[in-house]
């Protein structure tokens, strides 16, 4: 009877495949005078699971502030209202159960920019973050940027003025509104002010102003900043003074060029004394001869023989070969559903005229840099207006993603052993089942319910013997057994039986340690049964003896996988094991051989 539904199921197997492509139907339209060649049934029905992933990321830049000058006929001077930049958007890995691998996945992302501030003080909107679902269970590592910040743990305080809604104080007293004019408001202080679109939005900008000291009060009463007395005197009138200069960060160089002879040219590169001249760095001695830029400047040695591939279907990544970049390993994991972490953080907006008047565009000036008012005209130089103004890149990230699913149980076994029809027997899972080897290709998930209690039990595609050399599928999939809890050895035992192919099963158990500890050494050791399948094959029961003679120190278990006999009794088992209520283990020690 179930030999009937496998082979029924078998036959509607390739019928079920082809019609998965929408190609299938405009290819027997286009050539339907063409006799129809029946085609051979592939026997790989899934397509390869993609668990480790390169990702290159990079969040938005902020946008620029505005300069601009809002004049009035009561004000023909006019007061800055250029706003700033929004800030560019991040990019966000989620971690969603809906995800199987890394194949939906691009290898290059990026986030929105911010926009740019306007008149008014209008600030630009924030750029989009880009959130990338990723499945649960995956490990980053890290290639290049900064490690990544979990959305979960960043709270309110932490998180920038601008990203806070609703935050402008309106009540606010008329001296307090004095006291912020001629204040500049640095950017992580400025907020989005309402525009009214009338002429009050310059008292708005004071009501910003003094909402910005009020909260900078509060910082320090909660003891968060330090604050720096007497950074810089103002004691002429006029005389005006930068946050940079404030913050003393530039020291001045003098007599760093001198131009001597008319007509004499100098870079700011070799005034900054950045650019040294090599001499003589190539010879062209030869007609013909060429000689590339690179080579000039003798960047690139050639590296030989940095890699061989000498067996059938080794790989090799261009990572490997290259062997230049420090991997920072485990920097994050994403291992609950909905769980947000930023790998790259979106710039800052640059700032408006508003925040920082000096990066306002000039007032009127008359005469040789002196206004009407008789203000010396002190400001910042064009390169340092612009460069306030800019808003800030977004950071950059390269991460390797890599998959190890989560699950109490591993199955582990030989090709053809029957570990995917015990999952489907154990749970309701339905992995492909097939009379061949290597019908799994990816790690299948399965969950075993119990009245009050859940296991997860995760079905890996089959190891044989040199896996941890590549042969058949190699061991990259052996870490998705790296977190479970129990291991289950399931052998065929009807494997080498009567002339059959394969191996006899206490052999299959010294090969499997032997490829789980090739790939992580101590992996084998952990709470572990062994469930010798196939049972209902003729001869099978005196092996079974033979296992159980063979092999010591751990509990085995003979089922049927297809029939569900004896999976009751192996379900019982792999509870007490997950509880801890039992804790044998299979070792090479208790594998007794010829
Ligand atoms: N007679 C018998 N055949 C079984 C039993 N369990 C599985 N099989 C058959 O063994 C073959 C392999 O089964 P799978 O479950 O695909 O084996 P697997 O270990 O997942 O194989 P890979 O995907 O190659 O790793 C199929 O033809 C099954 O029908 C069993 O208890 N008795």
């Amino acid at each position: 009877m179930w030999m009937q539904r496998v082979k029924s199921v078998w036959q509607l197997e390739p019928f079920r495949r082809s019609s998965d492509s929408p190609w299938r139907f405009v290819s027997i339209f286009a050539y339907s005078d063409v006799p129809q060649k029946k085609a051979k049934a592939a026997p790989l029905q899934e397509t390869r699971m993609k668990d480790r992933f390169t990702l290159y990321s990079k969040a938005g830049d902020g946008g620029s502030g505005c300069s601009s000058i809002r004049r009035s006929r009561s004000d023909r001077r006019g007061k800055p209202d250029g706003g700033n930049g929004g800030r560019g958007g991040d990019v966000i890995l989620e971690c969603s159960p809906a995800v199987w691998d890394f194949s939906g996945l691009q290898h290059h992302i990026r986030a929105g920019r911010g926009g740019h501030g306007s008149a008014k003080n209008r600030i630009g909107t924030r750029g989009q973050d880009k959130v990338v679902l990723v499945p649960v269970g995956t490990v980053i590592h890290l290639l290049k940027g900064e490690i990544p910040s979990n959305i979960e743990t960043r709270s309110e305080k932490d998180l920038d003025p601008w990203e806070l809604p609703g935050t402008v104080a309106t009540d606010l007293s008329e001296s307090d509104q004095q006291s912020a004019i001629g204040n500049p408001i640095m950017p992580d202080e400025v907020k989005s002010v309402p525009n009214t679109g009338n002429s009050s939005s310059h008292t708005e900008i004071m009501v910003e102003a003094s909402a910005c000291m009020q909260q900078t009060a509060q910082a320090e009463m909660e003891g968060e900043e330090e604050i720096q007395y007497n950074v810089a005197e103002l004691t002429k009138q006029g005389q005006q003074i930068t946050p940079v200069q404030m913050e003393g960060e530039e020291e001045i160089q003098y007599n760093i060029a001198e131009l001597t002879k008319q007509g004499q040219q100098i870079t700011l590169a070799q005034m900054e004394g950045e650019e040294e001249i090599q001499y003589n760095v190539a010879d062209l001695t030869k007609q013909g001869q060429q000689i590339t830029q690179a080579e000039m400047e003798g960047e690139e040695e050639i590296q030989y023989n940095v890699a061989e591939l000498t067996k059938q279907g080794q790989q090799i990544t261009q990572d490997e070969m290259e062997g230049e970049e420090e991997i920072q390993y485990n920097v994050a994991e994403l291992t609950i559903q909905g769980q947000q972490i930023i790998i790259a953080c979106g710039g800052n907006g640059g700032l408006g005229n508003v925040s920082c008047p000096s990066v306002s565009s000039k007032p009127k000036v008359y005469k040789s840099g002196v206004r009407r008012d008789g203000e010396s005209d002190v400001e910042l130089s064009e390169d340092d207006k612009s460069s306030l103004s800019a808003g800030l890149p977004g950071s950059e990230a390269v991460l390797i993603l890599e998959l190890k699913s989560i699950a109490d149980v591993g199955l582990v076994g030989m090709p053809n052993a029957g570990k995917s029809t015990l999952l489907g027997a154990l749970s309701r899972a339905k992995p492909t089942i097939g009379h061949y080897a290597f019908t799994t290709l990816r790690p299948n998930l399965g969950n075993m319910n119990f009245d009050d209690f859940s296991i997860t039990v995760a079905d890996i595609p089959g190891l044989i013997k040199g896996a941890h050399v590549n042969c058949g599928l190699g061991h990259a999939f052996l870490r998705h057994i790296e977190r479970t809890k129990v291991l289950a050895y399931v052998v065929d035992l009807s494997s080498g039986l009567d002339g059959r192919k394969g191996i006899p099963p206490w052999e299959q158990l010294k090969d499997l340690i032997l490829e789980l500890e090739y790939h992580l050494e101590g992996l084998s050791d952990r709470p572990s049964l062994v469930v010798a399948n196939k049972i209902d094959e003729a001869g099978t029961d005196k092996v079974y003896e033979e296992l159980e003679r063979r092999v010591q120190g751990v509990p085995m278990y003979p089922i049927c996988a297809v029939l569900e006999e004896g999976v009751p009794e192996l379900r019982a088992a792999l509870k007490m094991l997950v509880n801890g209520e039992k804790s044998q283990r299979l070792s090479l020690e208790n594998i007794y051989l010829d």
